[in-house]
């Protein structure tokens, strides 16, 4: 299946986004401008960019696995979650960055991906005071002996 995304450019000066089939579906997003960071610094990195995602999905933004290596940049939100309701004009994708040593990034460098993903459910809590089930055994216990 294929989906249609309406995309708004706020920079000319990256260039377009690209769905590369065959190889990893996620797809890459550039910086808009040249960023230059010391050691220490936070930036919202603007990606020049702004989506109508089709209804029912939300889209995941991370770095791409080149990104600390290549810039030492921490994506400090781990994730970025876009919502299907930030779809206006101006609603320009930002990725929130921790330069952990001076670094430069510059215009239309590849510093992050994403995916769409489909939005989960509509989620009730029903609370109660046994869960009757068997307890697994604490946080990080598989594997332990
Ligand atoms: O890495 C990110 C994370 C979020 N956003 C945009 C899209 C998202 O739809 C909006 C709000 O994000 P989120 O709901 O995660 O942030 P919040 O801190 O809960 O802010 P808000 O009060 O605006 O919901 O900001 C980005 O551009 N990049």
């Amino acid at each position: 299946m294929e989906q249609t995304i309406r995309i708004k450019y706020l920079s000319n000066q990256i260039e377009k986004l690209d769905y590369i089939d065959g190889k990893s579906d996620w797809i890459d997003l550039r910086a808009a401008e040249d960023v230059v960071m010391k050691a220490g610094e936070f930036k919202l990195i603007p990606l020049g960019i702004a989506m109508e995602l089709p209804q029912g999905y939300e889209a995941h933004v991370v770095p791409r696995s080149s990104t600390f290596k290549t810039w030492g940049l921490i994506q400090v939100n781990s994730m970025g979650i876009i919502d299907c309701s930030y779809c206006g004009d101006q609603d320009q994708w930002f990725v929130p960055m921790y330069a952990t040593r001076d670094t430069e990034i510059h215009i239309n460098d590849r510093i992050a991906q994403f995916r769409i993903m489909e939005n989960q459910p509509k989620i009730r809590f029903e609370m109660t005071e046994h869960l009757g089930n068997s307890n697994r055994g604490g946080f990080g216990s598989t594997g332990r002996s």
